[in-house]
């Protein structure tokens, strides 16, 4: 599966430009022909201006599934939709869409762990519906939004109802990115899996984002990386092959004791 990643520097408050933003970067792609998968980050309709987005968040998404369903069929192409600020009725989430080459909406998710940080649970609703995987192409998937990167649990759920490759949404600030990285590695190391993460790279009021985009093979090792703090696009094929082996080789999933473990749920 061939992936273009959008380390987009998103627009703050400025919707109707990120869309034409992300319209032209789809046109510019010299060889979209080949790809199978498109990647955005998170919040890329508004970014962070969480004091505004009464006026900015999408309703009930459907500017956004209209808009990505267009470029999925133009191009050809699976769409993992980043996330937007998305109002359904009087709240607003921060809300990923993934739309299949053929404009179908697959799966929606909204993002469960709000950042205190940058602010988040003043202005937007947590996630309330249990995490999911979804398919492209036959195989088994997951989609995460930033700070949900931090919990582990609910990346370990997604492997166990079988996903072989985990996307991460993001606008990953610069000041935690050790973080941003290590995180992912393990991740991947630990689930013996993909992880593919978009990033954002530009400035949000006093927050610079990191760009660094990451592809992770099962292994932990980097095969492809965005530049720091610029936009770029991040262009990896993964083999899924390489994700049946390594559990061949390490079958930590053949070795787990789950009745052993003190799960708090
Ligand atoms: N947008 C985010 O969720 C940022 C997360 C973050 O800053 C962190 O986990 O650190």
């Amino acid at each position: 599966m061939k992936h273009a990643i959008y380390q987009m520097d998103v627009i703050v408050g400025k919707p109707e430009q990120n869309r034409e933003k992300v319209a032209n970067w789809m046109e510019g792609l010299a060889n979209v022909d080949e790809i199978d998968t498109i990647v955005l980050p998170e919040m890329w309709n508004a970014g962070y201006a969480l004091d505004q987005l009464e006026a900015l968040a999408d309703d009930h998404g459907k500017q956004t599934i209209e808009f990505l369903s267009e470029l999925a069929k133009k191009y050809d192409v699976n769409i993992i939709g980043g996330s937007v600020a998305n109002r359904v009725n009087h709240e607003i989430y921060n809300s990923s869409f993934i739309v299949n080459q053929f404009g179908e909406l697959v799966y929606k998710y909204d993002k469960i762990h709000l950042v205190p940080m940058l602010d988040e649970p003043r202005y937007l609703t947590g996630g309330k519906q249990k995490d999911k995987v979804f398919e492209l192409n036959g195989t088994k998937m997951g989609v995460i939004i930033c700070y949900d990167l931090r919990f582990p649990e609910i990346i370990r759920s997604l492997i166990l109802q079988g996903a072989e490759v985990i996307y991460i949404v993001a606008q990953w600030p610069s000041s935690r990115k050790d973080h941003w990285k290590i995180l992912q590695q393990a991740r991947a190391i630990e689930n013996q899996c993909y992880i593919i993460s978009a990033n954002s790279c530009g400035r949000c009021y006093n927050t610079q984002f990191a760009g660094e985009s990451l592809i992770v093979e099962p292994s932990g090792e980097i095969v492809a990386k965005g530049v720091t703090e610029k936009e770029a696009t991040i262009f990896a094929e993964i083999d899924l092959d390489i994700v049946k082996n390594t559990r061949n080789q390490i079958p930590i999933f053949t070795s787990r004791v789950p009745h052993l473990y003190n799960s708090e749920s």
